[in-house]
């Protein structure tokens, strides 16, 4: 059953408050068949923790990574008018169609791994207000976007990648990360798309202003994702939720989808146990972001693409954690010998 969108705000915080807790039968039942597979214990490293982790949230002792979705939002930010990125506003569009197209490298990954794209374009006529001394999103446009997330959380899928599109968004998750943690702007400030000089100085100053500003107004996460993020920002938080509701587990792609999805580790410390970073962004701040998240990620290969292309080659390292775990003949079934008693 798909999982029924919240109407408002109050309905968005009660779905946080019934998440359920992670299966620990069926993880104990993976990990007991992990010690009987024929190879020394540890010794796929963390594929075997990650087959551990989908049992658990899957439910299940025998969990897939099979049917895969990648999901990617667009949204367009008002921010990006204060000069905050080295691109226009226009990119944003112009990407969906590429993404329709088949061009951009989000296409090729999905193909690679043999993953459904669903691309979901957000109101791309509607910018978010600029953040810096109003709420990015009112309730009823974060709702509304969140709804959006719910709605890619479909019956059958082992795993859901999460990932966006939106010229301005490093900026908006600078500022939802600033908002959500305190600190300085220019600790969660880097270059996006390769802000530098004045653009990076704009950059900065928007963040800082907006962190004063909104902190100053509310210290609830999820009223500060509303007033920092914007509208792809807020469908990941969704369909984050739904995936837990769903049983589906999650991997994060870089800052931007971190970030977006953050509000749920300050809300409850198990908010993102569902969920796996599935690499390090080259931009700076998305290794803060994690380590106050305590999420290790997958990855480190120097990319800052977004899209969700970091989830996207993570995911293929996950269904490997999968098939070895389901496929590998145990020692009695292919009568290898275990360790010596000694
Ligand atoms: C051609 C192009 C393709 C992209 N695909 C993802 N992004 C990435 O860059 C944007 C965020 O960076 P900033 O905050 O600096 O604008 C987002 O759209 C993100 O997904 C792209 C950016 C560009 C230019
Ligand atoms: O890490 C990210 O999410 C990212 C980095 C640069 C540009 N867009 C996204």
């Amino acid at each position: 059953m798909p999982i029924k969108p919240p109407v408002d705000l109050a309905a968005l915080r009660a779905l946080i408050a019934s998440f359920p807790a992670g299966d620990d039968a069926a993880a104990e039942a993976a990990r007991a068949r992990d010690a009987v597979l024929t190879k020394p214990p540890g010794a796929l490293g963390r594929l075997e923790s990650l087959a551990v982790w989908l049992a658990r949230w899957q439910g299940r002792a025998r969990p897939a990574a099979e049917s895969i979705r990648i999901a990617v939002f667009a949204g367009n930010h008002g921010i990006a008018a204060a000069g905050v990125s080295p691109y226009p506003a226009s990119v944003t569009a112009q990407m969906v169609a590429n993404f329709a197209a088949g061009g951009a490298a989000i296409n090729a990954l999905s193909r690679a791994i043999g993953a459904e794209l669903t691309v979901v374009p957000l109101d791309l006529e509607r910018p978010s207000a600029d953040f810096r001394r109003q709420p990015a999103l009112s309730e009823a446009e974060f709702i509304a976007a969140a709804a959006e997330g719910f709605k890619v959380v479909t019956p059958g899928l082992d795993l859901l990648c999460l990932g966006e599109m939106g010229i301005g968004n490093t900026s908006a998750a600078a500022a939802t990360a600033a908002g959500l943690f305190g600190g300085a702007a220019i600790d969660w400030v880097g270059p996006g798309t390769g802000a530098a000089g004045p653009v990076l100085a704009a950059k900065i100053a928007a963040v800082a202003e907006a962190a004063r500003f909104h902190r100053a107004e509310t210290a609830d996460p999820l009223d500060l994702a509303r007033r920092l993020g914007g509208r792809e920002l807020a469908a990941m938080l969704g369909a984050c939720i739904a995936a837990r509701l769903a049983r589906v587990p999650v991997v994060l792609d870089g800052y931007v989808a971190t970030a977006a999805v953050a509000a749920l580790g300050l809300i409850r410390p198990d908010g993102l146990a569902h969920a796996v970073a599935g690499h390090c962004s080259a931009e700076p701040a998305h290794r803060r972001l994690l380590d106050a998240l305590d999420l290790p990620p997958l990855l480190d290969l120097g990319m800052r693409l977004g899209e969700a292309s970091g989830a996207a080659v993570a995911a293929g390292i996950i269904r490997a954690a999968a098939r070895t775990h389901n496929e590998m003949a145990s020692f009695g079934e292919a009568g290898v010998d275990g360790k010596d008693p000694g």
